[in-house]
């Protein structure tokens, strides 16, 4: 692993990272910022998945989260939304390929090679992180937007033993049953519709059998937002969590479009829920 630079920020220190990934097959930077904290001690760790379009570096220079996560000792992951360099595959398209992971692990030609988002996230990164820096493995949480607010949660319903809090900003939470998901379904994972079913939130909530067990799960939702209606369609994660008895903490706020501003307006409230769950009994 390459360190590219480190900033001090809020008494701790941000660090902007690179490696060679072994599982997407090319080279990967992501941003940790790590709290001011007691020598020798570990600490709960979030990872923040960014929507289409993005890098790791929007959530770093634009969701305004160091300051609060420095005061509750939290570390803060940011990775890139999909392999990279003039060796992966793309599409023209905003919404398919480079930038638009979809956080699961393509299985359809030539998307398979490369595109390994979920196995990266949960296997590579994780390691990696957990070798350089003072992360406590057993307090880590996920939360993300849009892309990668669907991404926290499946990621957090298929992997329990990895993550233990999540929470999403305007996440897709029902990609089997809109444009964004199936054209990024259909082109990696192909038309096997059983495939899709294992990477839909919703699908994955009325299956699972440990809802009850689960801590709330906190969502936040711009009504302004333009993707809400044909993209987003939070309701239908309502209906699946009450139909399993998962508690749910969704929030509709009037005039907050899909943006960074309205992400930078509720962090707080992101970052106090992890705490809160992530703390150390
Ligand atoms: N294709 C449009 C929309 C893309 C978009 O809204 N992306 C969201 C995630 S779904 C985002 O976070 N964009 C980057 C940013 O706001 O910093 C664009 O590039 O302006």
């Amino acid at each position: 692993m390459e360190q590219i630079s480190q900033h001090a920020c809020h008494g701790g220190t941000l660090t902007y990272c690179r490696h060679v990934s072994e599982t997407l097959g090319c080279d990967m930077r992501f941003t940790v910022y790590v709290p001011p904290h007691p020598e020798g001690e570990i600490l709960p760790a979030v990872t923040y998945l960014a929507g289409l379009t993005c890098t790791e570096d929007n959530f770093t220079t634009k969701a305004g989260a160091y300051r609060l996560a420095a005061e509750l000792g939290l570390m803060l992951i940011a990775p890139d939304t999909s392999p990279r360099g003039d060796d992966v595959p793309d599409d023209e398209a905003w919404d398919f390929g480079k930038g638009a992971g979809f956080y699961l692990d393509a299985t359809e030609s030539p998307w398979d090679r490369n595109f390994r988002m979920e196995s990266y996230i949960t296997g590579e990164l994780n390691d990696l992180i957990t070798a350089h820096f003072p992360v406590d493995r057993a307090r880590q949480g996920i939360f993300g937007h849009s892309m990668g607010g669907h991404g926290a949660l499946t990621l957090y319903l298929r992997h329990p033993d990895l993550y233990k809090s999540v929470s999403a900003f305007a996440p897709i939470v029902a990609p089997t049953e809109c444009p964004w998901g199936h054209k990024a379904f259909a082109g990696y994972l192909g038309e096997n519709r059983d495939a899709w079913a294992e990477h839909d939130a919703c699908i994955l909530m009325r299956r699972s059998s440990r809802a009850a067990a689960r801590p709330t799960i906190l969502i936040d939702q711009g009504l302004d937002d333009p993707f809400l209606e044909a993209q987003l369609k939070p309701d239908l994660f309502g209906e699946a969590c009450f139909a399993v008895g998962q508690k749910l903490n969704m929030r509709r706020h009037k005039a907050y479009d899909h943006g960074y501003f309205f992400i930078q307006s509720f962090m707080e409230d992101h970052l106090r829920h992890h705490k809160a769950i992530l703390r150390d009994d």
